[in-house]
């Protein structure tokens, strides 16, 4: 079932066009990724769904109703962890919990048990009198998503969440969002890291320049590419005849330090690596590219994902 649909959802902002008739559907359970470059429009589609901004035109609707900012208990089915850390630095990781809570209309018991559950999911219930000034960026990252779900939301959207984080509280986040997910919870995560879709999300959606370009799982879309390989090896590993020679197989190109080869239909791997022994080269020394989000996107867009 739908849970979230975005249809024709359109957004200007003075000479930018931040969103243009972007359409999507998000299942109840899911974890949807959207994927693309800074200024895609990303966190605006974030920002009207969580009720921040209004759309110029398009629908937007909530297991079926229409989202209504003014709609309070619909609102509390929405969660938003946004890009920039949204919390008090002066107040301790409790005390900012309450305020959501607060905010969300939560008190007495719910309010102490939800603050726990937060504590808990953000790996802070140690730390839970600590000021926010003290924390790290990682355990900053992780309360600002543990706010975002005081009010027990059915969707959380989680904008950029890794920005800014060492490689140990990345992986924190994730095991914390993929065991939201495990709980039933729906999550929308946005990035420009294709690693991120590709490792978390169940369906990824490629945004660019406020448009939706793909969506699917990230074998359908993969699927989309060319049927060429990228082989790569180091120039200095092959002498000139056998840099020349590489053209029996394709488009030959010279990538910094390295031959970049872009093989040609009806190519054969094996018919290759016959040719590497027959000259007496070492096959490790040729890389074999996966296709991978970053080549798609290269190939809808001709842009790299990160510029
Ligand atoms: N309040 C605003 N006023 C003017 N322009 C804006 C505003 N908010 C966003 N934009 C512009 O709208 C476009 C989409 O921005 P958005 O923040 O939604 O992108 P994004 O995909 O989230 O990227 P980023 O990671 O850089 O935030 C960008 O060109 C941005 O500069």
């Amino acid at each position: 079932m739908s849970l979230l649909k975005a249809e024709s959802l359109s957004k200007r902002f003075a000479s930018t066009q931040a969103l243009q008739d972007l359409s999507l559907s998000i299942e109840a359970g899911s974890f949807y990724g959207l994927l693309g470059p800074n200024g895609a429009g990303k966190s605006t589609f974030m920002s009207i769904v969580s009720g921040f901004l209004t759309q110029d035109s398009g629908t937007l609707t909530l297991e079926g109703k229409s989202i209504d900012p003014n709609n309070i208990a619909q609102k509390k089915k929405i969660g938003l962890s946004p890009q920039h850390i949204a919390l008090y630095k002066e107040l301790s990781a409790e005390s900012n919990l309450k305020l959501f809570g607060r905010l969300y209309g939560l008190s007495g018991k719910e309010l102490s048990h939800q603050i726990q559950y937060a504590l808990e999911v953000a790996q802070l219930t140690e730390r839970r009198h600590s000021a926010v000034k003290e924390f790290s960026g990682g355990m900053k990252r992780r309360l600002n998503i543990a706010a975002a779900l005081m009010h027990k939301p059915k969707i959380l959207l989680c904008d950029e969440p890794t920005v800014g984080v060492d490689p140990q509280s990345r992986n924190a986040i994730f095991e914390t969002l993929l065991q939201l997910k495990a709980e039933g919870m729906t999550i929308v995560y946005s990035t420009h890291y294709m690693e991120e879709a590709e490792r978390l999300c169940d369906q990824i959606a490629i945004i660019d320049a406020g448009n939706i370009l793909r969506t699917g799982t990230l074998d359908t879309l993969l699927q989309e590419l060319p049927r060429t390989n990228i082989i790569r090896a180091r120039a200095h590993s092959l002498d000139l005849a056998n840099q020349a020679a590489l053209q029996q197989f394709g488009e030959v190109v010279q990538d910094g330090s390295f031959l970049q080869l872009k093989t040609q239909a009806g190519f054969k791997l094996s018919q290759f690596f016959r040719w590497t022994e027959e000259q007496g080269l070492d096959a490790a020394n040729f890389q074999i590219a996966r296709p991978s989000l970053e080549n798609l996107f290269l190939h809808l867009t001709g842009r790299e994902l990160r510029e």
